[in-house]
């Protein structure tokens, strides 16, 4: 099993990770790590907070000459923000009692947001008890996580990336699962959509939002190649492939829609449109599909086909020009939410957030059916199981 935890809030002093069940034997650097939180940070649309964020990585234990020991494995990622304006988050976020905040409690919530359900649960008046940890500031956090376990599957030959597929109104046009050479090309654009008019109408999309104080959300596809037939298991709920992608996918923040291969559309054809032939491909000796509908999951299981699930993420509920009715929780008075340094748009972030939680799925499914105490090891497994599956009957 591979699990983690996170802690942190997003103007602390830094952001915790806790990694459980690596392999021994993974070449982890430090430098991988900020690669992936350097694709977190980028997308045109994202809030001044990512220009000087610089995501401070630490490794702390679990790693030793540059491989894991199998040990957790964890890592501290320092808000920079914290040492760059001390005078404001040291004190305001401050574990001192004696200490109290330096400003206005924030009373009005932002509709959208956590603010409200969450000061009513915990019985906060200040919203910032809430939105500190609600913050999509933790999936830094997660994308460390991420990382180790994509260093883990590149092992055994998978790959995770993803692709900006819509941004508010602009929709890029459907097309075949893209290669891993195609999701590389466009890594560091702005907007990471595959077709160049797309993507063009996206920026010009976020640009007008941006104009007019307001916010858009859109869709990202997850891609994952390589992944061995029989990951997940259709014998139980919880062990089902396309359950676990879904509460993945849907944990992050704003995420409001997932969908595996084309589940949406394919709910309106007949069945005989709707499926993925089987055929035999003799050079291979393997079975595939002819189409990518259901997006390399059948019955809770990995088909041995590219892997495709899509999230789609809600406009964020923070606007720079505030216009959405609320309530100030002291006075009852109507008015409009406070004000919060905030993004326009974070979707093609959030994609390298889906991505990390597609990874950290997959290589849990991979220690369940692999198993294995070092990389060499799960490998051997997962070769094994492919030979067998080659030399057997259904071979
Ligand atoms: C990468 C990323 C960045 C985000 N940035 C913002 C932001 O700047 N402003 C905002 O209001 N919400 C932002 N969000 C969304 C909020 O964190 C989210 O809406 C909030 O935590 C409430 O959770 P819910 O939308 O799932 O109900 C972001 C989400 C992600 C994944
Ligand atoms: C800090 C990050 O995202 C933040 C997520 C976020 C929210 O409400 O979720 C609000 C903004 O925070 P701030 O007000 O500090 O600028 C984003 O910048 C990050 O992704 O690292």
């Amino acid at each position: 099993m591979l699990r983690f935890l996170t802690a942190g809030e997003s103007h602390g002093r830094a952001l915790v990770v806790i990694v459980e069940g690596l392999p021994a034997g993974l070449e982890v650097a430090v430098a991988d790590i900020q690669a992936e939180l350097a694709r977190r940070r980028l997308g045109y649309g994202r809030g001044p907070r990512m220009r000087f964020e610089v995501d401070d990585v630490t490794i702390t234990s679990g790693v030793r000459h540059g491989r894991t020991l199998g040990s957790p494995v964890a890592v501290e990622v320092r808000n920079t923000e914290w040492d760059r304006n001390p005078e404001r988050w040291q004190r305001e976020m401050s574990v001192a009692a004696e200490d109290g905040p330096t400003q206005a409690p924030l009373t009005q919530p932002r509709p959208g947001h956590a603010d409200l359900a969450g000061m009513q649960k915990y019985d906060f008046v200040d919203s910032r008890d809430v939105l500190e940890r609600a913050s999509a500031r933790e999936t830094a956090a997660r994308v460390v996580a991420g990382t180790l376990a994509k260093l883990w599957l590149a092992t055994l030959d998978v790959d995770v990336l993803s692709h900006v597929v819509r941004m508010g109104a602009a929709t890029a046009p459907a097309g075949p699962p893209p290669t891993m050479a195609d999701l590389e090309r466009i890594d560091a654009d702005e907007v990471r959509c595959l077709d160049p008019d797309a993507s063009a109408a996206m920026v010009t999309e976020i640009k007008e939002a941006a104009r007019d104080g307001d916010s858009l959300g859109g869709i990202v596809e997850v891609v994952a190649h390589g992944v061995p037939v029989g990951l997940g298991s259709h014998v139980h709920w919880d062990r089902k492939l396309d359950s676990r992608l879904a509460a993945a996918l849907m944990s992050i923040q704003a995420v409001k829609g997932v969908e595996i291969g084309d589940g949406w559309e394919v709910a309106g054809l007949r069945g005989s449109a709707a499926h993925d032939p089987i055929s035999w491909d003799a050079q291979a000796s393997d079975y595939r599909r002819t189409g990518a509908r259901a997006g390399g999951v059948e019955g809770g299981m990995s088909t041995g086909e590219p892997i495709i699930a899509r999230a789609a993420m809600k406009p964020l509920a923070s606007l720079n020009r505030p216009v959405l009715g609320t309530v100030d929780v002291l006075t009852k008075e109507e008015t409009v939410s406070f004000k919060e340094r905030t993004d326009v748009t974070a979707v093609p972030a959030m994609g390298v957030v889906a991505e990390t939680m597609v990874a950290l799925t997959l290589a849990d499914e991979v220690a369940r059916k692999f198993g294995g105490d070092t990389v060499a090891e799960t490998r051997r497994n997962r070769d094994g199981y492919l030979a067998a599956l080659r030399e057997g009957p259904l071979g």
